[in-house]
């Protein structure tokens, strides 16, 4: 499966502007032949979170238009980062997936609201996992903060994920502890991590992307600077196989103590 990191710049309360962008971004990545496009956390709008009464994208519904537009006619599938939607109870960060056919795979609402940027006093948290199939490949997908809940990609890849999609907006001052955990989830669940972190900068944190994209044995097989643009990466899905067979931690797991 080739892979393309849309490492974008998030233009802070302009959806008009950033829907332009995903859109060019997605078409570019699609003539490099990719097979699955990932953009960033909160592409739309940004954490313009005083905002979202204005912006936030109704129940989701221009996201999905695009993404199943696009995915369709490109025959891609489409990981799309995550938006700010307002749906009956409020707002939320709400990960959306199209697949080839240009159905949606996967709605997924944030579930760990992260409080150093003020988002659990504007969004509501998700409750539920987020699993779906890409190419008959069972995949999950976190948002952002979601990363360092060490137990809730482990239930994902329990129930058969193979490939971690993780899409952010972390900031530079923390991009060690990103590049950290994003290997170690990769290590301790034997799968591929494929995560993506926007660049640029709003009026209170500077990103500088570093993209990755890690393979189970822990290999950075991307890791994507600190520029605006498409990082691209191939996996080999049998090596999924290979690294559980090699070390069987999935077997050695010890249930009964924990
Ligand atoms: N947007 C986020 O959830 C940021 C998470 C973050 O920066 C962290 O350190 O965790």
């Amino acid at each position: 499966m080739k892979i393309a990191c849309v490492q974008m710049d998030v233009a802070f309360g302009e959806p008009e502007q950033n829907f332009a962008k995903a859109e060019e971004f997605i078409k570019e990545a699609a003539k490099h032949k990719a097979d699955t496009i990932v953009l960033p956390e909160m592409w739309n709008t940004g954490y313009a979170l005083d905002q979202l009464g204005r912006l936030a994208d109704g129940n989701g519904e221009r996201t999905k238009k695009l993404l199943r537009r696009l995915a369709k006619n490109l025959k891609v599938n489409i990981i799309g980062g995550s938006v700010s939607t307002k749906k009956e109870a409020g707002f939320y960060n709400t990960m959306f997936v199209a697949d080839r056919n240009g159905d949606i795979a996967a709605e997924y609402d944030k579930a760990h609201l992260f409080k150093l940027m003020d988002e659990h006093h504007f969004m509501n948290a998700g409750s539920k996992a987020n699993l779906f199939k890409l190419d008959d490949i069972v995949c999950g997908g976190l948002i952002c903060y979601d990363l360092r809940f060490p137990e809730w990609a482990r239930l994902h890849t329990l129930k058969g994920a193979k490939i971690m999609f993780i899409v952010a907006e972390w900031p530079e001052k923390r991009v060690d502890h990103w590049q950290l955990l994003l290997q170690a989830r990769a290590i301790e669940n034997q799968c591929y991590v494929v995560a993506v972190n926007r660049v640029g900068s709003d009026p209170n944190n500077e990103f500088n992307g570093h993209s990755m994209v890690i393979a189970p044995w822990g290999e950075r097989l991307l890791s994507g600077e600190s520029r605006e643009g498409i990082f691209y990466a191939e996996l080999d899905l049998d090596e999924v196989d290979k690294v559980r067979k090699t070390i069987p931690v999935f077997q050695d797991r010890r249930t009964d103590l924990y």
